[in-house]
């Protein structure tokens, strides 16, 4: 019977609802909180306008409309470049291919060998020192994706990880105080560094452009950030342009670590 045609449900159906279900749920995801979920819904009402007037056979109007569709499609990838970018960054940050991922699935094999290539405890241990003093710092700690883009705009430097560097770099009447410290493997390797920062509207007001540019970062590569805050001495761990919150220091070091393999 052809109305219980529906009923034949094939496995490859009900994957093909997962993904678009997954697929909607990362564009809302990517697009919530910022200028382009306004930009995405005036699209889903021109789209719906358009197959209306294709209904209701009114040609002249809906093959108007069908022409800017048609253009609106290069006009999407100029608008949601940013999103766009966002997207495949995360595809291809989290994918199976992943270094690190991919070294993380097979870590029963050798459980001892891996270990993160940055020693995080003296990177902690400054930043619980400038949380005293109120000393505002950003530290950047690479992951997979290359942070040369923004070194380039700040000093490098190539300098062991360590606490009191650390300190000195973000001290107040230091020189090297402003900007972003970007980490990689266990080398300071860039200072006084300007970031990216995020348009997000979500952020709260209360964070200033120190905030913004940390989750900037995050947003754009599969960084780690660390803020330390001027104002409220309060430490802040971003990750894929989100706060991660943490209860003390030795859950932030275990996750940091986590994020580091
Ligand atoms: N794009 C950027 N990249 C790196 N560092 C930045 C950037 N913009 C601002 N900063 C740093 O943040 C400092 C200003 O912080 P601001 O007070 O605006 O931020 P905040 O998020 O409110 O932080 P805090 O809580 O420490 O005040 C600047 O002095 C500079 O060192």
């Amino acid at each position: 019977m052809d109305f219980l045609n529906f009923l034949d449900f094939k496995i490859t159906d009900i994957i093909d609802i997962i993904l678009v279900a997954l697929l909607l749920y990362y564009i809302y995801k990517l697009v919530r909180g910022s200028v382009a979920i306004n930009i995405f819904i005036g699209i889903v009402i021109i789209w719906g306008f358009w197959k209306l007037t294709e209904l209701l056979d009114m040609k002249m109007i809906s093959s108007m409309v069908g022409g800017f569709m048609q253009v609106g499609l290069i006009a999407l990838i100029i608008v949601f470049q940013q999103e766009i970018r966002k997207f495949l960054l995360m595809v291809g940050s989290t994918n199976f291919a992943n270094k690190r991922n991919f070294i993380r699935r097979f870590r029963f094999l050798k459980p001892d060998d891996i270990t993160a290539s940055t020693n995080i405890d003296p990177i902690l241990k400054a930043c619980e020192a400038m949380a005293r003093t109120k000393t505002g710092a950003i530290i950047v700690i690479k992951r997979n994706n290359s942070l040369d883009f923004v070194k380039s705009s700040g000093d490098k430097m190539f300098a062991e990880v360590n606490q009191p560097l650390l300190g000195s770099i973000f001290f107040k009447n230091s020189p090297l105080h402003d900007g972003a410290a970007v980490i990689e493997d266990n080398y300071i390797v860039a200072t006084r560094v300007i970031l990216p920062v995020s348009n997000e509207r979500s952020i709260p007001l209360r964070f200033g452009l120190r905030h913004r540019a940390a989750v900037g970062i995050t947003e754009r590569t599969d960084a780690l950030a660390l803020v330390v805050s001027e104002e409220t001495g309060n430490i802040s761990y971003i990750k894929n342009g989100e706060f991660v919150l943490f209860d003390d220091l030795v859950e932030l070091g275990n996750m940091i670590k986590e994020d580091l393999v």
